[in-house]
């Protein structure tokens, strides 16, 4: 380890977080009824210019109004490169109360962007006498976010987690495909036989990411799967980037939920499996040696950090 310790990671459950469009006050309490651990209520992309501000006033009358429950409540706001951003912003740190518990900034692409809206969001704490800080989360979804991510991965005290938002890194990133995340046609290999093997085509940004948050203690997030009919697409691109480190995913759809709860949710098998890699390196221990054998294969006392991800994400959950 460095002489500079890695942080713990922001601790609750994220899962899944549910998007519903601002514009569709009707599904707010089936969102609020569902599995889902954080909840995103939209002010951006999904709500077309003319309802941004009917979406405002709905979003803040139902996070007033509606039971929540022991969800995090989530608000994205609209880009800084838009008119709509500063009154999403005033509008909800004045109005939304204390159960609004973080706004989700998009097409973050410097530190500076999350210094302005902090400033903001400061002022406007600051200005109403709230008592309870408002948390941050982002997207990474532009070449600028991807080039610049561990710097804005440690912009403000207030960020909490960074998901990455496959549409628009696309189209920033210049790639030829339409698809929101999964497997693309064109992204192979060729095998010596001929035959293609697919890669993963969003590999590179996932990493980055996770390696930005985990050095800065932020909850990786992987973003949204736009095929909603797809679910072994889903839980192929939900179970890669559970492989690479992040926590959680977008379900754009509440068909996605109990997808994304299934690969976020350590398995009974994978909990015991950890818990005696434990008691196998705390029997090597009392014997004097840092490393042993478990089912045939080395373990040792990185093996211990390796299982006590496992343990701990399952007890956070309470699984
Ligand atoms: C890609 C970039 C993004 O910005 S992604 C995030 C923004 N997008 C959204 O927020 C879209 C969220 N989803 C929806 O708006 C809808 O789910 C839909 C349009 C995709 C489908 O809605 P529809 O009502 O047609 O779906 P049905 O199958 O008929 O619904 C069945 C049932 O579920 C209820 N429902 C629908 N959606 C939701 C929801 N989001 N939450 C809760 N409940 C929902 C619906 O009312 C029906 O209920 P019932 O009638 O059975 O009672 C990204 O930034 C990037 O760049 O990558
Ligand atoms: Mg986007």
């Amino acid at each position: 380890m460095s002489f500079r310790l890695q942080p713990p990671t922001t601790a609750r459950p994220n899962r899944c977080q549910l998007f519903g469009p601002g514009s569709r006050p009707e599904i707010f309490p089936k969102m609020a009824a569902s599995k889902a651990d954080v909840i995103n209520l939209d002010l951006e992309d999904s709500v077309a210019p003319k309802d941004k501000p009917a979406a405002r006033a709905n979003i803040i009358q139902a996070i007033q109004t509606i039971d929540w429950g022991n969800k995090t409540v989530s608000v994205r706001i609209n880009g800084l490169d838009t008119p709509y951003w500063y009154k999403d912003v005033v509008e909800l740190v004045e109005q939304a109360g204390d159960r609004l518990d973080q706004i989700m900034i998009p097409k973050v692409g410097c530190p500076e962007d999350l210094y302005a809206v902090d400033a903001l969001v400061t002022a406007a704490e600051t200005h109403i006498g709230r008592s309870k800080s408002l948390d941050f989360e982002i997207i990474i979804e532009s070449a600028a976010g991807f080039a610049n991510v561990n710097v804005i991965a440690a912009a403000t005290p207030r960020l909490k987690a960074m998901s990455l938002g496959a549409a628009d890194f696309a189209a920033s990133m210049g790639m030829a495909t339409t698809g929101i995340g999964g497997t693309q046609d064109n992204y192979y290999m060729l095998s010596p036989d001929g035959s293609q093997h697919y890669s993963d085509p969003w590999h590179g940004v996932t990493a980055a990411i996770v390696a930005a948050c985990r050095t800065h203690g932020i909850l990786p997030v992987d973003g949204p799967f736009g095929d909603f009919s797809d679910d072994e697409g889903f839980r192929a691109q939900a179970r890669r980037s559970a492989t690479l480190g992040m926590v959680g995913k977008w379900a754009i759809h509440p068909k996605q939920i109990a997808l994304a709860n299934e690969v976020f949710t350590p398995s009974d098998a994978q909990v015991a499996e950890a818990r005696e890699i434990l008691a196998a390196m705390s029997e090597a221990d009392k014997a004097g040696q840092g490393a042993a054998v478990y089912k045939g294969r080395l373990i040792d006392l990185a093996s211990i950090r390796q299982a006590e991800v496992i343990v701990k994400q399952s007890e956070l959950i309470g699984a």
